[in-house]
């Protein structure tokens, strides 16, 4: 392979307009790659691995016959923001020669050579091709926030290397983690037969550095911790467009229900603004807006405007939003944690580690220097845990498992992973997968059934209630319903100065029976909306009307997997299903989700036997219907829910339908025997 490691030999679009410090290192790392089967890259936020290595490589022939280049991220937002700098780079059309690929959106051609892919997608890839054909080098990047997809994805990494030893593997981390990296890939027994074959000088794993920054950013701290997080994240705010000069600011808070009320505030905050100074342009940036919605952050502020961005952790790394200058971060994050008792996940507010922190500091001093506001005492920023625990080790496993065995991978407990998952989440995720009908009784993926589960694009149990839709003859409906909740959290508008209105629109399509059925109303109702009427009929209903569009495409997806798997679907008829074939449906993938009602209105997770046994306190047993729900404050024996989340010390359930207790028996198998989980 020709590969050309002139820097003068680059076209002009392809200099970025700031020179970034990765150039310094562009032969070295080019020479390293070549040689050597996997990098390890490390270096400053900012210094431009995301967005130059891929062009370096694109350069040196890379690309060539065909192949392509693979940057996975965790987030979604940082692959079509870094795809779309890329594209601008190198002068072409995003989709064209430089492209993106995240769950249900797909921007790539034929003519794609750099792809921006969610590590998840990857994976997705893998199950149609196992050895990864198609691309000469995969870079992992953000490997050290080790989200459950970046775990799997090495682990499956290493074993193809094995097999294809022309692949490259680039693997982007902090400084910390590049060690516990660089022994993952060169510590097994199979390792180090492979370095004994190697030509001398030449190794199998290197650890490159690109250190050096952009602009500085300057640290600043709190005497003492903050009493309430939020609200000083809002004081500062204001303080800071009050006392500093120009630029937008970056705020990191936990969750959608921390920065409406933020963004509340603020709004009101900026109406006492004398008229003709400069105002506050609060925006929100979460997971659950569509991806028009989030990019809308990254236009330029109008002008006499201040943006403040109010986002979730989701800009923390590779993002780079133009013209942020100020970063505030509270310190916190909401990460997803396994109760292998519970068998269910929930989001629980807790400090972030060291290695975040660096990360949200590193989105400012990226296109000016910046200035970054840690809410508590630089003794709290030292004792914080330098990395966060592997979510593979606090997470429910089953769409991993469901994932390696579909690819091929049949003893879990051989599988090498970064870090092992504890074997309790293990045996707990076999347990699910088996009840649910994917495996057999020897731990063997069900054909057709487990492989058609870990290719539907969804949740475990979201899928096992999609398929099991075509037998209950309610696949139309299940479609929407599945749908729908995949971008649920912002179906409903309920801003605080809304929120009166947005509850009144709500009760026209609120059914009884939860929030399933009535999201199937609103969809029914959206689809019943002449094309051009849509958008107005949405406003008027305080309906979200991107989140609605996103939700039929993602259903017009789904439907073409049911489509390939029976091609007699057109003719099966599910108009007369009624509400309760659509709830029995629910249940059967839903059933490990499911509460009972207690006398003071709060309900008990079927599984909870510590607390059924008096190991708990009782408050800790509990759960609360959401507010959000339509189930709030209304009587229900049994429930099943798709969500759990932790908020001020409350346990609330989301996504609620009301169910019957047999119905949950007879889904759960020998999954329950209710109020007793199984042993
Ligand atoms: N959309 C953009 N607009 C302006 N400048 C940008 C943009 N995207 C990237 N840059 C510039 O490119 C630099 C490198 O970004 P890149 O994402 O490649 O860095 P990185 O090393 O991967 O950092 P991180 O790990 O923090 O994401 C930024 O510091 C910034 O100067």
């Amino acid at each position: 392979m020709d590969r050309d490691i002139d820097d003068d030999a680059l076209p002009s679009l392809y200099r970025p307009s700031t020179i970034l410090p990765i150039s310094r290192h562009k032969r070295a790392l080019l020479y390293t790659i070549e040689t050597t089967p996997i990098t390890i890259l490390i270096g400053e936020t900012g210094s431009g691995k995301t967005t130059q290595l891929p062009q370096y490589l694109d350069e040196a022939g890379w690309t060539k016959n065909g192949k392509m280049i693979a940057c996975t991220q965790p987030r979604r937002v940082a692959a079509t923001t870094v795809a779309m700098r890329v594209a601008e780079e190198m002068g072409v059309r995003l989709g064209e020669e430089v492209g993106y690929s995240i769950r249900f959106e797909d921007s790539t051609s034929p003519r794609t050579k750099i792809k921006y892919m969610t590590d998840g997608m990857l994976l997705r890839e893998i199950l149609v091709d196992p050895l990864l054909t198609k691309y000469s080098v995969v870079m992992v990047d953000e490997a050290h926030e080790r989200s459950i997809s970046t775990d799997l994805l090495l682990g499956v990494l290493k074993k193809i290397r094995r097999k294809r030893k022309d692949l490259r593997i680039v693997i982007s981390s902090a400084t910390l983690q590049a060690e516990e990296f660089l022994h993952f890939f060169t510590c097994s027994e199979e390792d180090e037969k492979e370095i004994q074959t190697l030509e001398k000088g030449q190794e199998l794993a290197r650890i490159v550095s690109v250190e050096g920054k952009v602009f500085p950013v300057d640290i600043l701290y709190l005497e003492s911790p903050a009493e309430d997080y939020v609200e000083k994240a809002i004081e500062t705010v204001y303080d800071i467009h009050l006392k500093e000069g120009p630029g937008d600011i970056l705020v990191f808070l936990t969750g959608r229900s921390e920065i409406d009320h933020a963004i509340d505030k603020i709004s009101s905050l900026t109406s006492q603004l004398p008229s003709r100074s400069p105002q506050l342009l609060p925006l929100p940036l979460y997971a659950g807006l569509t991806t028009e919605q989030q990019l809308y952050v990254f236009e330029p502020a109008p002008e006499n405007h201040r943006k403040v961005i109010l986002s979730t952790p989701i800009s923390e790394a590779s993002v780079t939003v133009p013209g942020i200058t100020f970063i505030i971060d509270t310190g916190f994050h909401k990460i997803r944690s396994y109760n292998p008792h519970t068998c269910i996940s929930s989001l629980t507010v807790t400090p972030i580690s060291q290695a975040s922190a660096t990360q949200r500091a590193g989105r400012a001093g990226r296109t000016k220097p910046g200035k970054c506001f840690r809410l508590y005492p630089e003794s709290a920023f030292l004792s914080l845990p330098v990395s966060t625990i592997p979510e593979l080790q606090r997470s429910d496993l089953a769409p991993v498992i469901l994932q390696l065995k579909a690819l091929g991978v049949d003893n879990i407990a051989r599988f090498h992973f970064p870090s092992a998952p504890p074997p309790e989440l293990v045996a707990r995720a076999l347990e699910l997968l088996y009840t649910l009908g994917a495996l057999d009784s020897y731990g063997k993926l069900t054909r057709p059934f487990g492989l058609r589960l870990a290719e539907l694009p969804l949740p475990p149990p979201l899928a096992a209630i999609v398929l099991s839709s075509i037998d209950h003859n309610c696949h139309q409906q299940i479609l929407s319903i599945a749908s729908m909740t995949s971008v649920s959290s912002s179906i409903f508008l309920d801003h605080a100065d809304s929120a009166k209105l947005t509850a009144s629109k709500k009760r026209n399509f609120t059914a009884d029976e939860g929030d399933h059925l009535t999201l199937l109303n609103v969809f029914l109702a959206f689809s019943s909306q002449p094309e051009k009427k849509k958008a107005r009929w949405c406003h008027d209903n305080a309906l979200n009307h991107q989140s609605l569009l996103r939700a039929a495409s993602i259903r017009t997806q789904l439907a073409r997997f049911l489509e390939r798997w029976y091609p007699d679907l057109g003719s099966r008829t599910s108009s007369l299903a009624t509400e309760t074939t659509i709830r029995k449906c629910l249940v059967k993938g839903l059933f490990p989700f499911a509460a009972k009602m207690q006398p003071d209105g709060s309900f008990r997770l079927a599984g909870d036997t510590r607390s059924a046994n008096g190991n708990r306190g009782e408050e800790q047993g509990k759960v609360y219907v959401h507010p959000s729900s339509v189930l709030f404050n209304r009587k229900a024996e049994w429930v099943v829910f798709q969500q759990l989340e932790e908020a001020r010390g409350k346990r609330y359930i989301r996504e609620v339908t009301k169910v019957q207790r047999e119905w949950v028996v007879e889904a759960g198998g020998g999954y329950y025997t209710v109020g007793e989980k199984k042993r």
